[in-house]
């Protein structure tokens, strides 16, 4: 029987630019309405990229400063990177240049397996980031590639994970991957959610 790499993608970016919507509509084909901040959310998902079977352990990650402590531990573990921002925000996508930072940092390399994700792309007419912004700062990291999405529309959804386990396998040529096994159940499933808490904000009248 073929053995299946496992693979760890960690999902980053500003609160609300769309992360959780993103993974549902990637593993589940399911659009959420209601914005619920994230705290931490792991999902499984077996694919098959070019003929080769995968699974995916996805952390969707909270974007809200206060739930960001863990971020350095996870930074580690993870092989690929979707930094996603909203293209009805500009400071989302300069946000993304700190979180890079920090990557290469923890991992102590020049690079690592990442793509830049321009979601909300549906929302054409409340765009604040030109397609050139986010081409100019993919070149300046190297020629990452850069795809815009839309969760809603579930347009290039499908594709921003495959280019990134593309890239994971290609870095992973050595044999270095997580190891195989095909356990943890069916082909896509959500193992484990830390309780989501609302946050509560205080209106001073
Ligand atoms: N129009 C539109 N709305 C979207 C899209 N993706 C997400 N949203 C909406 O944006 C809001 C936030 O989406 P989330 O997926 O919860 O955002 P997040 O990045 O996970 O947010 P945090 O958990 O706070 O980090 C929700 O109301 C979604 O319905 C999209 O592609 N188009």
């Amino acid at each position: 029987m073929q053995h299946r790499r496992e693979y760890h993608i960690v999902i980053l970016g500003a609160g609300g630019v769309g992360k959780s919507c993103l993974t549902s509509q990637f593993v589940h084909n399911e659009w959420i309405e209601y914005y619920d901040p994230t705290i931490e959310d792991v999902y499984r998902k077996v694919i098959d990229v070019d003929g080769r079977s995968c699974i995916l352990e996805i952390l969707d990650t909270a974007g809200t400063e206060q739930f960001t402590a863990m971020r350095e531990i996870y930074m580690k573990a993870g092989q690929g990177f979707l930094l996603v921002y909203s293209i009805t925000s500009l400071s989302t996508l300069t946000e993304l240049s700190d979180l890079r930072d920090q990557i290469l940092r923890i991992k102590e390399a020049d690079s690592v397996p990442l793509v830049i994700v321009g979601n909300k792309s549906d929302l054409e007419e409340d765009r604040a980031v030109r397609r050139d912004r986010a081409i100019m700062l993919s070149q300046k990291w190297g020629r990452v590639p850069f795809y815009e999405t839309s969760a809603r529309k579930r347009q290039n959804v499908d594709e921003v994970f495959l280019d990134l386990c593309r890239q994971m396998m290609r870095a992973d040529v050595g044999g270095s991957g997580s190891g195989g096994g095909a356990g943890g159940g069916g082909p896509s499933e959500k193992v484990a959610q830390t309780p989501r808490k609302k946050r509560r904000f205080c209106v001073i009248l």
